[in-house]
């Protein structure tokens, strides 16, 4: 794992065969973006989709970026927050798309988090029966994690992303800069995703992160060496299984905890937003595994502490508000994507970085733990 070269983006290649990719990060990659995709994709024209505090901060730039490259833009701004993956939004990016008479080869780019990426990847795929999309990934969240990969989708009563596509960009244009926006509480989310890399499978990562977490925060060289580590570890995981029918679903670590958390408030970001709802998600599966005798309590421990210490949250009660109970919470669990022919499937550890996919996991295991970790 070495620094990043100064001045020159970080390449990281998603090999796909001929639908690969490439994920660039660095510094001033936004103010590029014209010319990176003008270079890939001459000629088209584009959708910039955003939320409103990213269009506040960055989206004048972004255009006229484009438009120095001859790319013309028509913006789709949206409300922020999670709520927005719903099917309302979808209609009105889907509406945006079309109004602005964009053909199938012409692109929709996703300039914001992960939210604005889930949606307006989703969008790209269904107009015209799948645009050509970019995702220029503004949190730390959408930058280690949700820019890359393909999954698109929107979130239902039901549960997370429920609906939505297999759909993967066309370029990655991670800029570094634009994190000098981000709410710290937002960069703090992000963290989470990050961290799970090291707990799925890299220790070593796991240990320089609990050494380095500050530099991570603070900005500069650590920074874009995690945020390039993390696309390196996700990328290499969805080359050899695209579609999640295998170890991809090694990428849900915290996730089937966490997702339920996150419809159970009502995707209310007030209260939880997803990286959170991963930090209380692999803590819990740290200490679940360990009640199943599958990892050493020091090892829940250790992930909570760490998790902790950067000030995420690892627990059920950290939430504000009051959660509804453990049979309703075990409710969302059973509508999880890894569900098969009823059976529950959940991400456990072995202890830090040896996470391995347990599959039929009894629902009254789960929901007696869910009911010692409920905080009533
Ligand atoms: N597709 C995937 O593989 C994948 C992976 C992980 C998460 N996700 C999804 O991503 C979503 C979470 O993404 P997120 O954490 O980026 O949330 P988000 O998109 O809601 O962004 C977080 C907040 O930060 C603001 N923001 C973003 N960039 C900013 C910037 N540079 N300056 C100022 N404000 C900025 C946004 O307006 C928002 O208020 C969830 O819906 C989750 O399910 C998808
Ligand atoms: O890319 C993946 O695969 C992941 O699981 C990454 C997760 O961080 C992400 O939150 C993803 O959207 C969850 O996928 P889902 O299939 O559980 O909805
Ligand atoms: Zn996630």
């Amino acid at each position: 794992m070495g620094n990043p070269v100064d001045g020159e983006p970080v390449r990281v290649e998603v090999g796909l065969g001929d639908r690969a990719y490439d994920i660039l990060i660095g510094s001033g990659l936004a103010g590029r973006a014209g010319l990176e995709i003008a270079a890939r994709m001459p000629g088209v024209r584009a959708a910039i989709v955003t939320d409103e505090n990213v269009a506040a901060a960055h989206l004048d730039a972004f255009s006229s970026g484009l438009a120095s490259a001859g790319i013309t833009s028509t913006p789709i701004i949206l409300a922020p927050g999670e709520r927005t993956k719903s099917f309302e939004c979808l209609e009105e990016v889907v509406n945006g798309v079309l109004s602005a008479r964009l053909e199938r080869r012409d692109i929709v780019v996703a300039l914001g988090g992960g939210v604005v990426g889930d949606l307006a990847g989703f969008a790209s795929g269904i107009v015209r029966r799948g645009m050509r999309f970019v995702q220029v990934p503004t949190s730390l969240l959408a930058q280690v994690d949700s820019s890359v990969g393909g999954k698109t989708g929107i979130n239902t009563a039901q549960g997370k992303n429920l609906v939505g596509l297999f759909h993967q960009p066309q370029l990655v244009l991670a800029d570094t800069d634009v994190l000098d926006t981000l709410p710290e509480r937002e960069f703090r989310a992000g963290y989470a995703e990050v961290a799970k890399y090291g707990l799925i499978d890299r220790p070593a990562f796991f240990e320089w992160l609990e050494a380095n977490w500050r530099e991570v925060f603070a900005g500069g060289p650590a920074r874009t060496r995690a945020i390039a580590e993390s696309c390196r570890a996700k990328a290499e995981v969805v080359a050899r299984d695209e579609f999640e029918t295998g170890d991809r679903a090694l990428l849900n670590l915290g996730h089937t905890f966490g997702h339920a958390l996150e419809a159970a408030v009502g995707y209310d970001g007030s209260r939880l937003v997803h990286g959170e709802g991963v930090a209380i998600g692999m803590a819990l599966a740290h200490r679940f595994s360990a009640r199943l005798n599958q990892c050493s309590p020091d090892d829940a421990a250790r992930v909570e502490r760490h998790l902790s210490t950067v000030g995420l949250p690892t627990r059920m009660a950290d939430i504000p508000g009051g959660l509804p109970d453990a049979e309703r919470l075990l409710s969302y669990i059973a509508q999880d994507k890894k569900v098969t022919r009823g059976a529950l499937t959940f991400i456990l550890t072995h202890g830090v970085g040896q996470s391995f996919i347990a599959k039929d996991v009894p629902a009254s295991e789960v929901l007696s733990f869910l009911w010692e970790n409920h905080p009533g």
